[in-house]
């Protein structure tokens, strides 16, 4: 499993590309027929990414729940959302069959032992997209439906940033732990997320970019608003974002990307604004 260890806003700010890219970046996050994991030590949050072709893949392929976890099964002492970014899919929990679309999400309670994923078709892979964090009681597993989620409508063409943000798991669409989890897509030709840009303190969070066109890139900002770094990003890849950490981007094209968050409250809107001229 890869893990990650927290940093120090005092450490990151002297990390070269390579460093930065090496602590915050995943790099693949889909590969065919395969579960990839990548275990942040901030707030305790795993990423996974799976992508069944023409096998039925387990949410614990490459993790052993004893070694790594330190319990019998993952989802012992966590909770689990999935967005399926790929073709149609089917996710099994403990026997249960959940159907999920392209951008139709999966809020999977504590203590279900097994996980199994599906494609419909193995020319139009599903592409499951996931976040779990540590969970302290059991809430009920539930499809979301993209249709379902709560929109909000932000930004403007004029300052390119006109977008709608889909709060899939969400306070008010249901009830968990931690963690929340939804997409944000942008207009055609709108380019900046999350701006005016935020940090909240209380919360982690992890942005996978998707729908990045071919031949292009988003530079996604990390770093304490006064510290700005950029990581280039290609299509499907992710990145871990400290609670010190800004997290906001600009494409060379629009795209969309899965935003997830962890941490002391689930309050989307408690967040600490930067007012945009104060960056450095
Ligand atoms: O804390 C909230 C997250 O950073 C994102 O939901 C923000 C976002 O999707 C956007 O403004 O476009
Ligand atoms: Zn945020």
């Amino acid at each position: 499993m890869d893990v990650r260890y927290g940093a120090s806003p005092k450490d990151a700010r002297h990390y070269d590309t390579t460093q930065l890219r090496d602590e915050f970046l995943i790099e693949q996050v889909f590969a065919p027929d395969d579960v990839t994991t990548v275990y942040s030590h901030i707030d305790r949050v795993i990423t996974l990414g799976a992508m069944p072709v023409n096998e039925t893949l387990s949410l614990q392929k490459n993790v052993d729940p004893e070694k790594d976890l330190g319990v019998t099964y993952f989802l012992e002492r966590r909770e689990l959302g999935i967005i399926n970014l790929g073709g149609p899919g089917k996710v099994v929990a403990d026997g249960h069959l959940h159907q999920l679309a392209r951008l139709d999400a999966l809020y999977i309670g504590k203590e279900t032992r097994e996980v199994l994923f599906s494609s419909d078709a193995p020319a139009n892979p599903a592409k499951f997209y996931m976040t779990s964090a540590p969970a302290h009681t059991k809430f009920e597993t539930k499809l979301i439906t993209l249709e379902a989620a709560n929109k909000v409508e932000l930004g403007s063409f004029e300052t390119s940033n006109k977008r709608i943000i889909y709060q899939l798991i969400h306070p008010a669409v249901l009830e968990t732990c931690q963690l929340s989890m939804g997409c944000t897509i942008l207009d055609t030709g709108c380019v900046w997320n999350s701006m005016p840009c935020h940090t909240h303190e209380r919360r982690m969070e992890v942005y996978l970019y998707f729908d990045v066109p071919q031949d292009n890139l988003v530079f996604h900002y990390m770093g304490q608003p006064q510290e700005l770094r950029s990581i280039a990003m290609l299509n499907e890849q992710a990145v871990i974002s400290p609670s010190w950490s800004v997290h906001f981007g600009c494409g060379t094209s629009n795209y969309s990307f899965v935003w997830a968050m962890a941490g002391e409250n689930r309050t989307f809107t408690d967040m600490d604004h930067i007012k945009v001229t104060d960056l450095r």
